[in-house]
């Protein structure tokens, strides 16, 4: 997929329009409840998206990511709670669809339509406009211009689908899994397109199961378990949540660390701290005191996977 969104000349937004973007949140979403019947999916949601942002929601399976997302496109109306786009309902479809393009898990093209044709209705359905061969360049798929839908791979199809949400670069993009199937290069090449876009300051709303992907590239994340926020705020905020391990073992006869740890089994140390840096700087002043060398020496941050690996155990809030 090619990189193809630097001319911006090319899509006509709402953007130049509406006389500069406007102050305040992106998104608003206030004490959200979704229902399924009794059963509760969304609990109490809050949170804002601010302009430019690349907000990342990420969770367990079923934790209402999803549900909640559907909420914001305007595709569900809440249970109770109230969200916002551009300040009006999601709902008031006139005034938002322009603006928030949408790459939905399955966005369910009619299989018998060529892929320039699927592209063509996707700005008749948004209101958006743009050229079919800008996005057909810009998702990779001008040479499958005149294929049948039917006829794509499932890496091709979530390209289709990824055209959908940049077709007329609008302001709002929201991106439910958007790298599931895809390839690394395809991947690399979808993340350059999002990124031209942030450049040029669309606001990103993602969801994804790759934690890297959300490390790397999410200003803000909102992790999500059973419906709940388990945590909010930058990689840094929820990594700070749990602590760096130091890991070392001591060769034979080496004297006690001073340490208020026990090694595990074989003089193999494994210790867990909320203060890496101080640690490691005593641990190694101690090591060179006593001459001692630390075999198989390493100091790991707290990774993403880290946090969701101990989501169970976090806190709930709302
Ligand atoms: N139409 C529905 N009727 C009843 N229950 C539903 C419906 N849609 C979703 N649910 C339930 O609501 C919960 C949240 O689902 P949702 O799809 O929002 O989760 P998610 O975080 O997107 O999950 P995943 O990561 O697995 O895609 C799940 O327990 C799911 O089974």
């Amino acid at each position: 997929m090619e990189h193809q969104l630097t001319d911006r000349t090319a899509a006509s937004t709402t953007r130049g329009s509406l006389g500069g973007p406007a102050p305040g949140p992106v998104v608003e979403v206030e004490a959200l409840n979704v229902d399924y019947g009794d059963f509760r999916a969304v609990k109490g949601l809050s949170f804002q998206v601010q302009r430019g942002e690349l907000y990342a929601l990420l969770g367990t399976n079923g934790a209402g990511k999803t549900s909640a997302l559907e909420v914001i496109e305007g595709h569900r109306t809440p249970s109770s709670g109230t969200v916002r786009v551009f300040g009006k309902s999601p709902t008031d479809r006139a005034a938002v669809r322009p603006r928030m393009g949408i790459m939905l898990q399955e966005s369910g093209f009619a299989a018998d339509l060529t892929v320039a044709e699927s592209v063509r209705l996707i700005g008749r359905l948004t209101g958006r406009s743009d050229t079919v061969e800008r996005v057909l360049g810009a998702v990779d798929l001008t040479r499958k211009a005149d294929t049948r839908v039917e006829q794509l791979s499932g890496g091709e199809k979530r390209r289709l689908d990824f055209a959908t949400a940049v077709y007329g670069q609008p302001e709002l993009i929201i991106l439910d899994e958007p790298t599931t199937g895809l390839d690394i290069q395809s991947r690399d090449a979808l993340w350059d397109v999002v990124e031209g876009l942030r450049q040029d300051g669309s606001t990103i709303i993602l969801t994804t199961h790759y934690l890297e992907e959300a490390q790397q590239r999410a200003d803000r994340i909102g992790l999500m378990h059973q419906g709940t926020f388990r945590h909010q705020g930058t990689v840094a905020d929820l990594t700070r949540t749990l602590p760096a391990s130091i890991r070392f073992t001591l060769p034979p006869g080496t004297p006690t660390p001073p340490l208020a740890t026990a090694p595990a089994h074989d003089a193999a140390y494994q210790l867990e701290t909320y203060q890496l840096q101080r640690e490691l700087k005593r641990l190694l002043d101690w090591a060179d005191t006593n001459g001692v060398e630390l075999l198989d020496l390493s100091a790991a941050p707290t990774r993403l996977d880290d946090v969701f690996r101990a989501i169970d155990t976090a806190p709930v809030r709302s």
